[in-house]
């Protein structure tokens, strides 16, 4: 699938990692004056054209030494040329994967620009995601229809998630005269967007396919952010907000509330770093434990006596594997895309935290959980998002048109770029412990320091797994139970002590 990179070194010594371009399989392809250097809002400065020589780097900390080496992708933004005569492009749009506020802006975006600035008139939506390419009618689509959209959450094409088929989408494109077609998408929706255009390449078509990063977890690698990020962080403070309140108008309260973050806790961080009343953030990248020295209960037993109260913030996909462990080995199940469905972390904690504080006090904790997993995706996108949002369509349509194909566009150190689609997928982002940015939350919340105490985590999670295997043999009536390949005599009238600590301020 994976298409290696056009990679190419300037005079001053810049590495380029290029996007493809239609004239690679079709050469002698036709060029056309760009319309909007007639156009009274473009024309005007001179420097709205990027010039085929301009790139932006992916590093711009550099050592003074080194500065013009390293990597840089191509510029986005309008060309002098153009690869397609206004009137006889077929544009189609589809969207895919999950929600993320901002969709419906760059949907809007990608119709308005085509048809104000490239008098683009033949634009048509793909409903449902990839399988819409060969399982529905398509939506003609035009600046009329999409005028409001912006004001909803969702995407006003539908999505899903699965039904990629390669060869069936690229006879469609074929088949309904396709030259261009933006693809709004997640991680996967890209991979299959580079599937999408090497295929369209083997066939030799004129087809330049454009993506456009959506992922609310903010996990594609390369570009700065992605949109409908803030929108997201900014909707969880509410949750926050709200679970602050509840913990601190009660005795010994604690208000969890568990965001979104399969893989990723920049939701979660961010969230928690702009919120300033939350105790704990757990993210995916940091494993966590909950007994013992430096574990969980430990710091929540401390925080309640400090300050009477507490605040939880839980990414999704945070201790997944301590989860596991403690619920026994659990059916691997994955959504129609692939992806690993989750364990919930958050109705987990919150149950483990009340067995164990009615044990030390004998009275139930006053725990509120907030789930607002889908409200801080189904929205609208705000103000900022949107015009990112706006910046994004604009970028896609100039780079199609100017013959770049195989792109995912967004920016790199504020500058839009034309991306390689294989250097986006290569990887994914995840929240980088040893960076500045966690270590500004760590001292925000005053949180322990997992990753510090990884010998106690393997220390438990042998624990959890002894329990979890001694709980079976029981339930199964054997008296013996197998832990660490020693028959072990077990007693069912066992139970654990009680600790009883004095936490908070009665
Ligand atoms: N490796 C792949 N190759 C081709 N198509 C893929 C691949 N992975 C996923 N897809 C397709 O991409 C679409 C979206 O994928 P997925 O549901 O994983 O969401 P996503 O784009 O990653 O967005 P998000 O995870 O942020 O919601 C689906 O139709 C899926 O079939
Ligand atoms: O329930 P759905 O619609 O599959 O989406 C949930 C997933 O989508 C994501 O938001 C990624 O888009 C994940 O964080 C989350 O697990
Ligand atoms: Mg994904």
């Amino acid at each position: 699938m994976a298409s290696a990179m056009k990679v190419s070194v300037g005079n001053g010594g810049a590495v380029l990692e290029d996007v493809p371009h239609l004239t690679k399989w079709l050469p002698g392809l036709p060029t056309y004056e760009n319309p909007l250097k007639h156009n009274p809002a473009y024309s005007a400065v001179r420097q709205y054209f990027v010039e085929d020589t301009d790139v932006v780097a992916r590093d711009v900390v550099v050592n003074v030494n080194t500065t013009g080496e390293g990597i840089h992708f191509r510029r986005a933004g309008l060309r002098d040329k153009i690869y397609f005569k206004s009137e006889d492009v077929r544009a189609c749009i589809v969207t895919c994967g999950g929600l993320c506020p901002g969709i419906n802006t760059v949907i809007r975006e990608i119709v308005c620009g085509l048809w104000t600035q490239y008098g683009v008139r033949d634009i048509s939506g793909i409903e449902g995601g990839y399988r819409g390419f060969y399982s529905r009618n398509t939506i003609s689509l035009n600046p009329k229809v999409v005028s409001d959209i912006h004001k909803r959450g969702g995407t006003y094409l539908k999505s899903s998630r699965g039904g990629h088929d390669t060869h069936k989408i690229v006879d469609s494109i074929q088949d309904r005269g396709f030259d261009q077609v933006y693809i709004i998408g997640g991680d996967g929706t890209q991979k299959g967007a580079n599937a999408i255009h090497e295929e369209c390449k083997r066939r030799g078509l004129k087809v330049a396919v454009a993506g456009i990063p959506k992922t609310i977890d903010n996990d594609l690698d390369v570009i700065d952010k992605s949109f409908g990020f803030d929108t997201a962080v900014e909707e969880a403070q509410r949750a926050i907000n709200a679970a602050h309140v509840e913990a601190e108008s009660i005795h010994n309260g604690i208000g969890v509330v568990k965001l979104m973050g399969r893989y990723s806790g920049y939701i979660a961080m961010h969230a928690t770093l702009a919120s300033r009343d939350v105790d704990l953030c757990l993210i995916p990248e940091v494993p966590f434990y909950l007994h013992g020295p430096g574990g969980l209960i430990e710091f929540v037993h401390h925080r309640l006596r400090e300050n009477g109260h507490m605040v939880i913030v839980v990414a999704e996909g945070a201790g997944q594997e301590l989860m596991a462990e403690t619920m026994g080995s659990l059916d691997k199940m994955n959504d129609a895309s692939g992806n690993k469905l989750l364990l919930d972390v958050g109705l987990w904690l919150c149950n483990h935290l009340k067995e164990h504080f009615l044990k030390a006090f004998r009275e139930p904790l006053n725990l509120k959980y907030i789930d607002p997993t889908y409200m801080i995706r189904a929205i609208p996108s705000n103000a900022s998002d949107n015009v990112y949002c706006t910046l994004l369509a604009h970028s896609a349509i100039h780079g199609a048109m100017a013959g770049y194909c195989g792109f995912t566009v967004g920016p790199v150190n504020v500058r839009h770029c034309y991306i390689p689609i294989a250097r986006v997928v290569a990887t994914s982002r995840r929240v980088n412990v040893a960076d500045r940015m966690w270590a500004r939350l760590m001292s925000s919340t005053n949180q322990p320091n997992f990753a510090q105490y990884s010998h106690a985590i393997q220390q438990s999670r042998k624990q959890n797994a002894t329990k979890r295997r001694e709980e079976e043999a029981l339930s199964n009536g054997s008296s013996t139970a197998n832990v660490n390949g020693d028959d072990v005599k077990l007693d069912s009238t066992q139970k654990e002590p009680i600790e009883m600590i004095e936490i908070g301020n009665k």
